[in-house]
């Protein structure tokens, strides 16, 4: 645990302890940092180095960033601009966010790529141990094929937005099963549901952070957590954070397996498509609100 209480689970230590640290962090947080993992430190150095070149590009370049999703690629919003990588299981998919950005082979090949295959794996990974605890085993050899984007963002705070006490990105829930966030970036919080109060996350270097969205609630028949997080500001140097998000099955609904629904346990949530779900957040009045009620069983009548 670190001091700020955001439990720590070994990745190496399973079958072992972390088991009951990791369900408890699902049961009460909905984060947890990461130890031990599978993405070489000096990977996530490097990556986040190409990252931080991609920012600098001229604007008419980070321009063509576009992707298949109505809501992604180029854009800003505030002191925030962010850049999309879009279904990073395929290398196409890598090659046409390098070739949009001038990206050279070497860093497409020897950076961006293993990144993106390192980061796909590792929330393989988190899934399957989230699935074990569960007992749900219909899943259990599916998990890589999911979809999964990678949002690169940069906060060019100032030291008056500082002096304001800027909320560089407001709080919300993650429209994701999970979000691995890479380890460096200061400024985020997390919301503490027991005390109502936010907990700022120091940047632990090599140790990323998971954050649990909306679908690991629905998929879970509302077991596990979710977690409410923001961005302030903090540094003028221009923060850059990555987010790899895991968005769901390819072919298929966000739906509580079998296992997981009885009469004790009826089903929270109806199965949805996590494009659509994302889609209607975006087009909604206030997108930082959860999206769930929208998929509610049993409505809440008003
Ligand atoms: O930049 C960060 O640290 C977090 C960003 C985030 O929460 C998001 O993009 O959903
Ligand atoms: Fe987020």
């Amino acid at each position: 645990m670190e001091k700020n209480n955001i439990p720590v689970i070994d990745m190496q230590n399973f079958p072992g302890n972390d088991e009951k640290v990791l369900r408890e962090a699902l049961e009460e947080w909905g984060c947890f940092r990461l130890v031990n993992h599978s993405i070489p430190i000096s990977l996530m150095s490097e990556f986040k180095a190409v990252v931080k070149s991609l920012f600098d590009l001229p604007i008419e370049i980070k321009q063509r960033n576009t992707t298949p999703l109505g809501w992604s690629g180029y854009g800003t919003f505030k002191e925030h601009e962010a850049l999309t990588m879009f279904d990073v299981v395929f290398p196409q998919a890598v090659q046409e966010f390098c070739s949009q950005l001038d990206v050279s082979d070497y860093q497409r090949k020897l950076v961006i790529e293993s990144y993106s295959k390192s980061v796909m794996a590792l929330s393989v990974e988190i899934m399957e141990k989230l699935a074990a605890i569960l007992g749900v085993k219909n899943y259990r050899h599916s998990f890589d094929d999911w979809q999964m984007f990678l949002k690169m963002s940069k906060y060019n705070f100032t030291p008056e937005t500082i002096a304001s006490d800027c909320v560089g990105l407001p709080s919300h829930v993650d429209d994701s099963f999970l979000t691995i966030l890479d380890d460096d970036s200061a400024g985020l919080e997390i919301l503490n549901d027991k005390t109502g109060e936010y907990v700022a996350v120091d940047p632990v270097p090599g140790r990323p952070l998971v954050i649990f969205g909306d679908f690991v609630t629905a998929w879970s028949n509302g077991r596990f957590h979710n977690v409410r997080h923001r961005v302030i500001g903090k540094v003028t140097t221009g923060r850059v954070s990555i987010n790899s998000f895991l968005m769901g099955p390819r072919d298929g609904p966000v739906e509580a397996p079998a296992e997981l629904v009885s009469d004790e346990h009826p089903r929270l949530y109806v199965p949805f498509n996590w494009e659509d779900y994302r889609t209607r957040q975006y087009a909604s009045k206030d997108p930082w609100e959860g999206g769930l009620v929208h998929v509610l069983a049993h409505p809440i009548k008003s």
